[in-house]
């Protein structure tokens, strides 16, 4: 019963009043368009065009707001830059900003350090995504560490509220009692009927590339590869050693070893704890495949049993995925993720519906993601460096085969170590955990991206030191790349004010947390991304150009980074508003400097 205008209703369709924006202690003049009375949401438009649904209890009467007008910074700077950018910033002293905004000041597209910040007699704020004309205080309280925001000249009215900055860290997170729906994000992945492609399209190309790699000539002349009788997909044994290994690395994942990682604060304002044991893992595993190997165990029964171990693997990831939507049914509002709860059971079965579902503290996402495809990966590798010396008859595995099992292994290794940085990552922060997740960590990684060793087992590829050594070069720099700006991100995120990073030029936001502008993530958007990239193009060239199939990896990464980039985007854009546009227009280009 949509629309209904009763007594009991407070706000009534076209009141102005003051609408919390999600995430913050800030409030913006919203009008109310519409009123749920079953789920008792009001559906508000905020002056920036963002339409959102809020609880009563975020929303205010604006006569319950002092407005305070404020004197503008007119420095010839701003006013060169105010022409160039819609946004505005507002000045105040530095001793009201002390227990604030440890950070940055920003003039307009020119940002200051933040260590300049702190000594500086004034300050100048950037503005939040919403805007304002004269800056309101909220509150009886107009204590020190408050601080205002201004509208935008040019902008309408809306009237963005004093808080208390120090508490933004924390209680930004607290996105009061929103629940997921009310915040839904828009579909992505071509929505309900993307879904459907998606579920159907994502296992038959995985089977193509098992099969194609598998042929004498992998070329494309030779699609399709011809597809085998069904009883050729399933191997009893074979979902064995799969299930066993799955088994295996839970068990070293509750091993109560190494440190217990807080994440992000979930929209509760909850932390969850993780147990990041992942360097752990890899080394008792290795220690464990090469006994059985010195047991007598032939490994390269991978290599003969590709397609069935696929195979078993996709069952269980199936198996999961049901189970997962299942269980998300009976999920509360909280624990669920904003992009998989369109109610559509086939896009939210696909995306995902539950946020961090959890068997006791066991968390499924952050294992499944981080344990038995990623490791299972090098394994996969390793077994096929065997198969390849056993077909080819040599006493070590080829300069190329050795090239792709040590990068791709110092990329497991590096992602196991710093495994905590996966806890400030869009999978782990905003995705739910659904199909997508589940065949891309248990099928998807191990058995796709091991195609160059597979394909480097049948079709060798020579190569001269000088080759190796470029190659090497362009994976040390592509690592170097993904590892600093990883870190830097992460680092940055777990403490906004960690010394190192004091440095950095930083654009506050509403929502009380910042977005980098200098560093790594001021040469472009992804930094992280580019380098990924080049690490992805030496993991190709090993294999050499005859063929397109191991370039598949690159290719297929190239669309992943520029679906996931444009995503983000997009996600940023309706976190940080105006901010996150600053950002962009600030650091103008996504992943490669001046290309893209
Ligand atoms: N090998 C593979 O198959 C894949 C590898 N990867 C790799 O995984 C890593 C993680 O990637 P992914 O999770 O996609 O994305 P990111 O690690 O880049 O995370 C994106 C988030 O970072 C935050 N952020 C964005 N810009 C800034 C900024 N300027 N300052 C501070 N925070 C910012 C935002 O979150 P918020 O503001 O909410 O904190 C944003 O949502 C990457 O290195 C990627 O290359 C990813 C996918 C597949
Ligand atoms: C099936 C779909 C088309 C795509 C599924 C995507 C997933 C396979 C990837 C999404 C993000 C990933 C990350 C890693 C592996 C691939 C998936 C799961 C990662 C764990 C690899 C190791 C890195 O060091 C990392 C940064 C920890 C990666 C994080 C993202």
């Amino acid at each position: 019963m949509r629309s209904m205008k009763m007594p009991t209703v407070r706000y009534q369709n076209g009141d102005m009043v003051m609408g919390r924006w999600p995430g913050s202690n800030l409030y913006y003049e919203v009008k109310v368009l519409d009123f749920d009375a079953k789920s008792s949401l009001y559906t508000v438009i905020y002056k920036d065009g963002t339409e959102l649904e809020l609880k009563e209890q975020d929303m205010k009467n604006a006569s319950g707001f002092q407005t305070r007008s404020r004197s503008r910074s007119r420095s010839p700077g701003r006013r060169r830059s105010q022409s160039r950018s819609p946004a505005r910033t507002t000045r105040r002293s530095s001793s009201r900003m002390a227990a604030a905004v440890t950070t940055a000041a920003i003039t307009d597209g020119v940002t200051s350090s933040r260590k300049d910040t702190r000594l500086k007699d004034s300050l100048e704020i950037r503005l939040s995504p919403l805007k304002s004309e004269a800056a309101v205080e909220v509150g009886p309280d107009k204590t020190q560490g408050r601080y205002n925001l201004r509208r935008r000249k040019d902008d309408g009215d809306a009237k963005p509220v004093e808080t208390k900055p120090k508490q933004l860290g924390e209680k930004d997170a607290k996105l009061a009692a929103a629940p997921a729906a009310s915040l839904a994000t828009p579909l992505d992945f071509g929505g309900k009927i993307g879904a459907y492609f998606w579920l159907l399209f994502l296992p038959a190309w995985v089977l193509f590339l098992v099969l194609q790699v598998n042929l004498e000539d992998p070329s494309l002349t030779n699609f399709p590869p011809p597809l085998p009788a069904l009883e050729a997909f399933w191997d009893a044994q074979a979902l064995g050693f799969v299930i066993l290994w799955i088994l295996f690395q839970a068990l070293l994942y509750i091993l109560p070893v190494g440190k217990l990682s807080e994440g992000v604060p979930l929209r509760s304002g909850k932390k969850l704890k993780y147990r990041t044991n992942g360097f752990c893992a890899v080394a008792v595993s290795s220690l464990a495949v090469a006994a059985a190997v010195h047991q007598g165990v032939d490994l390269t029964y991978i290599h003969s049993h590709f397609l069935q171990l696929t195979a078993a693997s996709f069952l269980v990831a199936v198996l999961l995925s049901v189970y997962l939507y299942v269980r998300s049914q009976y999920a509360a509002g909280e624990q669920l993720a904003l992009g998989g709860s369109s109610g559509n059971v086939a896009y939210d079965f696909f995306k995902g519906h539950e946020l961090n579902p959890r068997i006791k503290e066991f968390d499924l996402k952050f294992f499944c993601e981080m344990r038995p495809g990623l490791i299972g990966w090098c394994l996969i590798n390793f077994a096929m460096a065997l198969a390849e010396m056993k077909q080819q008859g040599l006493d070590a595995p080829s300069y190329s085969m050795i090239l792709v099992n040590l990068f791709q292994l110092l990329y497991v290794v590096d992602g196991l170590w710093n495994e905590e940085a996966i806890l400030t990552t869009m999978d782990l922060m905003h995705d739910g955990f659904g199909f997508m997740l589940a065949f891309g960590d248990l099928v998807w990684v191990p058995f796709t991206y091991t195609l160059q060793a597979y394909y480097l087992v049948s079709h060798p590829n020579h190569l001269s030191l000088p080759a190796v050594a470029a190659i090497v070069t362009l994976k040390l720099v592509g690592f170097y790349i993904f590892r600093k700006s990883n870190s830097e991100k992460n680092a940055f995120r777990r403490n906004p004010s960690d010394p190192k990073l004091s440095h950095l030029q930083i654009i506050p936001t509403a929502t009380g947390k910042s977005l980098l502008v200098s560093g790594w993530w001021g040469v472009v958007r992804h930094p992280n991304y580019l380098g990924d990239l080049l690490m992805a193009l030496a993991w190709s060239l090993p294999c050499g150009f005859s063929h397109l199939l191991p370039w598949y990896y690159m290719i297929y990464f190239i669309i992943l980074l520029v679906h996931r980039d444009a995503r983000d985007m997009s996600e940023c854009r309706r976190k940080y508003g105006s901010a996150w546009d600053e950002y962009c227009r600030t650091v103008r280009y996504r992943i490669i400097p001046r290309v893209y």
